[in-house]
């Protein structure tokens, strides 16, 4: 694994981060120590989806990246010995290029339809999962809702939508103490001031987190019948949303 070194020299002045063929050679060590619980997220999101999966239907990865959760739901449909049909969704050429390097490593019975595409341009039908982990906090917060209305739209009753973001808090005190919960976590990971200050430069704009009552209000909003945060680490949250009540 390349180790992410992108923002340990000055850069004057930063540019807005995007995942470039630089960001893809170091994505899995950048977001391993980026993002807290990254590991337990990926097994418990793909446990999860092997739960909730309905033969027949599909599962939809949006923001694939290099194909973390595709290896993890293989693994986890294949203690069911279940065939099943995921779609991995990225508009950056180079994520999906190394994604599709990746999913020969995946067990026979595994359907994996591999796009290089905005999500939010996508079709999508017929689903029994829908994962958004770490992406929408990528996407412009005015598109977010038409985005999660066709999620919900697309998912087959008992289907699921499952969230992960970075949050903030409407209390200004409590937001600085996640932040800066988060920044110590960065450093016990290796990162230099100058990588975590160049790194928030860069994201300014370009990552929009919003507040967990925002997320709550807006999954409610577009249909879903029952939402649980099943996770939360400081400044993260992740969501499991039902499409129906039942
Ligand atoms: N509009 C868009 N359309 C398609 N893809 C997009 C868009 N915007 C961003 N992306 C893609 O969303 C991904 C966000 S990373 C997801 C981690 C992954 N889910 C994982 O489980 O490892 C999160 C992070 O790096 O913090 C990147 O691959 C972008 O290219
Ligand atoms: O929010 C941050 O400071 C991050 O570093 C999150 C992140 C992780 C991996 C790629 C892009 C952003």
């Amino acid at each position: 694994m390349t180790k992410d070194a992108l923002f340990s020299r000055p850069q004057k002045p930063v540019p807005p981060f995007e995942f470039n063929a630089s960001v893809v050679q170091v994505f899995d060590d950048m977001i391993s120590r980026s993002v807290p619980c990254y590991r337990e997220l990926i097994c418990r999101q793909a446990q999860l989806a092997a739960h909730y999966y309905r033969s027949g239907t599909r599962i939809y990865d949006l923001g694939c990246s290099t194909g973390n959760l595709e290896l993890a739901i293989g693994a986890s449909m294949k203690e069911g010995d279940q065939s099943f049909t995921l779609i991995g969704v990225d508009n950056s050429e180079p994520m999906i290029r190394v994604c599709r390097e990746h999913m020969e490593k995946l067990p026979q019975g595994a359907h994996i339809d591999l796009s290089c595409s905005d999500i939010r341009e996508v079709e999508m039908s017929n689903a029994s999962v829908v994962i958004l982990n770490l992406t929408l906090q990528f996407i412009p917060p005015d598109d977010r809702r038409k985005l999660l209305s066709r999620i919900h739209r697309a998912l087959v009753p008992g289907g699921i939508l499952l969230l992960t973001e970075k949050t903030v808090h409407a209390h200004l005190g409590l937001s600085q103490m996640q932040q800066n919960f988060y920044y110590r976590l960065k450093a016990e990971n290796g990162y230099s001031e100058m990588e975590i200050s160049q790194k928030r430069e860069a994201l300014e704009n370009v990552l929009i987190p919003e507040t967990v009552e925002s997320h709550l209000e807006r999954l409610t909003r577009v249909g879903f019948k029952a939402v649980d945060i099943w996770l939360k680490w400081f400044n993260f949250a992740s969501f499991i949303a039902l499409k129906d009540a039942l």
